[in-house]
């Protein structure tokens, strides 16, 4: 266990009365460096958004060792040192946006950990002119600018973000794909992000851990080289379609491997 990383080792995890025979998660190996933007791709039902909760601290895993920087996942998650972007942002409807991303602040205060200026964050975001409308009042894009701007607002140690951009149409999500990156670049934040879209996890990652499910586990780790920072210019590129084709040849072959009649895990 070092300070440095995240590690994963040997994790299973099995829900109640799933199929044991087909755990959720089986054998998943995973290091993760402090400061890295690490995303998980896979096909439906692979596990993704349980390691994630395991990761976090919200759901317990059966066997093998789970590591957060040299603690546990529930100690930092008390320790309020841990973000969760979910795909639907919860904001509290009757507070403005401001106060929304504020809220951290004054928890935070409490868990004695610094925060961020919320009036920096919305502009980050380029939500400075919405900071006294309600959640009502904000469509889907600008909702999860809010809710990305409040994880920050904590300084987290670790982001946790679950597919946050599958609802918005290519044009927004691509805006706030560059919005997250400046927000990631300043604030230096380790995350890890669940998504479908093989073009999002090359332009916002690292690296690329690609899962293959039925159990689940982790197939392949790639890196990506594009320089940063990710402007138009690099995320438009040639070297992203290259890295893009590399993604989607490895989910065809975890695919494959998911969908072996033969891959079961032995009792
Ligand atoms: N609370 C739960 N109780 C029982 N089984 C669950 C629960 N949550 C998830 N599962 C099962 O665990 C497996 C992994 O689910 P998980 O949601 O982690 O996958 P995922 O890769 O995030 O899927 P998707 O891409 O569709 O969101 C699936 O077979 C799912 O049906």
């Amino acid at each position: 266990m070092t300070g440095d990383r995240i590690e994963v080792r040997g994790l299973t995890k099995a829900y109640e009365g799933a199929d044991p025979l087909r755990p959720a998660l089986h054998d998943v190996d995973l290091e993760i460096p402090r400061g890295r933007f690490v995303s998980l791709i896979g096909p439906s039902g692979c596990g993704k958004s349980t390691l994630l909760r395991v990761v976090a601290g919200l759901e317990r895993h059966d066997t093998g060792t789970v590591s957060v920087f040299g603690s546990t996942p529930e100690r930092m998650a008390a320790a309020k040192a841990v973000g969760l972007v979910p795909q639907s942002p919860a904001l509290l409807p009757w507070q403005n946006v401001r106060r929304n991303v504020s809220l951290p602040s004054r928890v935070n205060r409490r868990a004695g950990r610094g925060s961020e200026d919320p009036d920096l964050l919305l502009r980050m975001v380029g939500l400075e002119d919405a900071a006294r409308k309600y959640p009502h009042e904000l469509s889907g894009g600008m909702r999860q600018r809010v809710a990305i701007a409040r994880a920050f607002g904590i300084r987290p140690d670790l982001l946790l973000m679950d597919e946050p951009f599958s609802a918005l149409d290519e044009f927004t999500r691509e805006a706030l794909q560059l919005q997250l990156l400046g927000l990631w670049e300043r604030m230096s934040t380790t995350v890890l992000f669940v998504t479908h879209s093989v073009r999002e996890a090359v332009t916002l990652s690292d690296t690329v851990v690609v899962m293959s499910a039925r159990p689940g586990r982790v197939h392949e780790v790639l890196d990506v080289d594009l320089p940063r920072p990710r402007d138009r210019g690099v995320v438009t590129g040639p070297r992203l379609h290259v890295l893009e084709d590399r993604v989607r040849a490895s989910l065809q072959t975890a695919w494959e491997a998911g969908a072996a009649p033969d891959d079961l895990v032995p009792l």
